[in-house]
């Protein structure tokens, strides 16, 4: 009975994390969803402000938080460990839903594109970005990553084994493309609004810096790390450099 419990709370997990994709989606893009971050603002410009980047930080903490070893090793005492990865992704989406319903637009147009060639090509980036987020977590192990393969594995009363760490072909010419996608999701946009622009800028200076923790686990994990770190740049693709890392390497640093 406890197998199955845990199991329908991974399955819910993740379907809550699936339907906050999709409306990130939207809202970022202004677009098919209720509320979009780029609405008029009906609050005054500080109080805005500070709202969200309280939203943004309570995010971050939680995201950095909640990935890192020794929190994960505290957490596994009261949650059982095959929920772990799913209890991330739930409080992941929570903190995301939070920042939705109460994000407060600040107003106002940075730049916009108006040509129609250069509006469809960032339309295209933006679409780009989400699809190589949504590869990327499959090229790593999507079900692995959104908790589902923990909750089955206990479900069979199979051991959990971490799953080997690849170098398929994009993370050859970078080392995290699927923080690339981010960007270009959170850049690609036709009208830059001030809103929109915090958010791309927090967005990236957000990302900049879990890189820094998460590159930290990585090599504390897998020692051949800080060569593959040497030879694959960070988040500018190089087409030059090949990694020699392409072998499978059991990955425990999740
Ligand atoms: C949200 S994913 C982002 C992965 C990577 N930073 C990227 O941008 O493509 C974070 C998880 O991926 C894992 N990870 C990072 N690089 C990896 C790789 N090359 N292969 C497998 N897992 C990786 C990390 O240990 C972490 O648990």
């Amino acid at each position: 009975m406890k197998r199955l419990l845990i199991f329908l709370y991974g399955i819910a997990s993740y379907a809550v994390f699936f339907a906050t994709f999709l409306y990130a989606i939207g809202f970022i893009g202004n677009f098919g969803v209720p509320k979009t971050m780029d609405s008029l603002r009906d609050t005054p410009l500080v109080t805005a402000l500070l709202i969200d980047a309280g939203l943004l930080a309570l995010f971050a903490l939680q995201h950095s938080i909640m990935a890192r070893p020794a929190f994960k090793r505290w957490w596994t005492r009261m949650v059982p460990e095959s929920a772990e990865r799913s209890t991330y992704v739930l409080f992941s989406s929570l903190a995301l839903i939070a920042l939705f319903a109460f994000w407060q637009p600040l107003g106002g147009v940075v730049w916009e594109v108006t040509s129609p060639v250069a509006r469809a090509v960032l339309y295209g980036a933006y679409a780009f970005g989400w699809g190589l987020v949504l590869v990327s977590t499959f090229l790593i192990n999507h079900f692995d990553l959104f908790g589902l393969r923990q909750v089955w594995l206990q479900l069979l009363g199979r051991p959990y084994h971490s799953v080997p760490f690849v170098v398929p072909a994009p993370y050859q010419v970078v080392r995290h493309p699927l923080y690339v996608g981010w960007l270009f999701a959170f850049w690609a946009t036709p009208v830059m609004t001030a809103t929109h622009l915090f958010f791309a800028i927090a967005t990236t200076a957000y990302i900049l810096i879990a890189i820094q923790f998460e590159e930290r686990d990585l090599v504390a994990a897998h020692p051949e790390y800080e060569q593959y770190r040497r030879r694959v740049p960070m988040l500018i693709p190089s087409f030059k450099r090949r990694a020699s890392t392409q072998g499978r390497v059991a990955l425990g640093g999740r």
